[in-house]
């Protein structure tokens, strides 16, 4: 490990990953510090993401990185009704529950056969700061406390995202938007294999949602994810899943039992600073509605390694010039889907389980051409004017 490199990393993850590749593509020096001995290890993720987000990366993608090819999905209100989204409807929402642990890994090898260095056990313990600007940060590896100083540091240290906070920014997440999440993946359990299920509704998942995403024949992770307060009030997320469990998978074999965090709030105010970008999680993009964040992640971690690239071939690394990352993600697709799903999550998380079950109902036997949440929402608002009035900032996406 050198004391001094262009670009330094916070975080091995899918963030992490894609600014290292593309810092390193630029022929930039990259060092990708990761706290854990393992990179995408243990998973705490339910491992779903999109056939057009992951294309987005790859040519191709390789077979040992997908469990299973999910073709259609299940949506379960309190009253055990269903939407049905058959593989005929899903048309480009179909998609994949990934293995991240070799993903994740492969995305790092990627990094580093691009010229990156990565170490395992490497914990960022502050930022170094002068003048205002981070300057690198001090880390802990092998037994040492060392200071690695760089233009440009990459927070991409996560939902914890304590990185930021050493240099100073709050990223705080109120508690009512943290989901509190706990997952099992299990084996011998009945599902279908290639569709995913999730359930709504106070009794199962309040303010959130329980999901089931199978990733093989008769293994799935089987997850859930309930707003902090609940939480707080005592009701843990582990103890809705064990309920849910006992109910449908008494027979079910758990192998791994994952808690974790996810947060369904607005970005971080600015995701750049002197010195500093913030990706993925730790800048609080993943999706609002879904919790989804790995697409997020690795879309704003490629930016970064890209806009990092430029401003130091320009000796500029003030925020000022950082800008442009943050300016061009707020107004990508990705940027606009968060902005818009935040405000479609903070009316729903409202609903109780009567309108829940009165809106899931009317669109039970819908038969969409084209489907996608944004699809669905503007059915759902077609088919329940009243909700227009709560979705007053979002009229212009139903109109
Ligand atoms: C239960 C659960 C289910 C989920 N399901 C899905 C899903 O189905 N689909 C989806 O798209 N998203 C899902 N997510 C979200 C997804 O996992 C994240 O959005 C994604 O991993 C974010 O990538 P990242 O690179 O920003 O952060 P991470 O993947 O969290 O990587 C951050 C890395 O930084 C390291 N790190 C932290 N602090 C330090 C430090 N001080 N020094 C060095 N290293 C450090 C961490 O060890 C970690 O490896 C889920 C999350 C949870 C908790």
């Amino acid at each position: 490990m050198k004391s001094e490199y262009d670009v330094l990393i916070v975080g091995g993850g899918p963030g992490g990953a894609l600014a290292a590749k593309a810092a390193s593509e630029n022929g930039l020096s990259v060092c990708i510090i990761e706290k854990r001995p393992a990179i995408g290890a243990p998973v705490r993720c339910a491992e779903g993401i999109g056939e057009d987000l992951i294309s987005e990366f790859f040519d191709e993608l390789d077979p040992k990185w997908i469990s299973t090819k999910i073709e259609g999905a299940k949506l379960i209100s309190p009253d055990n009704s269903c939407f049905y989204l058959s593989p005929e409807m899903a048309g480009n929402e179909v998609g994949y529950v990934l293995d991240r642990k070799f993903f994740d890994r492969d995305l790092i090898w990627q990094a580093v056969e691009a010229g990156a260095e990565c170490y395992v056990k490497a914990r960022a313990v502050d930022a170094i700061v002068e003048n205002g600007a981070i300057k690198g940060a001090i880390v802990e590896y092998a037994g040492e406390t060392r200071e690695i100083r760089a233009s440009i540091t990459i927070a991409a240290d996560g939902v914890e995202s304590k990185f930021s906070r050493y240099c100073g920014i709050d990223t705080t997440v109120p508690l009512r938007e943290l989901e509190t999440c706990a997952q099992y993946l299990m084996t011998d359990i009945d599902i279908e294999e290639g569709i995913t299920v999730f359930y709504v509704g106070r009794e199962v998942a309040p303010e959130g949602y329980l999901w089931i995403f199978p990733k093989g024949k008769r293994t799935a992770n089987v997850g859930i994810g309930i707003s902090g307060t609940q939480s707080k009030n005592g009701h843990r997320a582990k103890d809705y899943l064990d309920k849910y469990i006992k109910e449908h998978f008494p027979e079910g074999k758990t192998i791994e039992l994952i808690a974790g965090g996810v947060s369904a709030c607005e970005p971080l105010e600015c995701t750049v600073a002197d010195g500093l970008i913030i990706v993925g999680d730790a800048a609080r993009v993943s999706d609002p509605i879904t919790g989804g964040g790995i697409y997020n992640a690795m879309y704003t971690g490629r930016l970064a390694g890209q806009i990092a690239s430029k401003c130091i071939k320009s000796g500029d690394f003030s925020k000022d010039k950082l800008m442009e990352y943050d300016k061009t993600w707020r107004s990508s697709k990705m940027g606009k889907a968060l902005e818009r799903n935040y405000q479609i999550k903070e009316v729903f998380v409202k609903l109780n389980d009567k309108q829940l079950n009165s809106i899931l109902n009317s669109v039970s036997n819908l038969v969409m051409k084209e489907f996608s949440t944004l699809t669905l929402i503007r059915e759902i608002v077609k088919l329940n004017p009243k909700l227009l009035k709560e979705l007053t900032s979002l009229k212009k996406y139903f109109e």
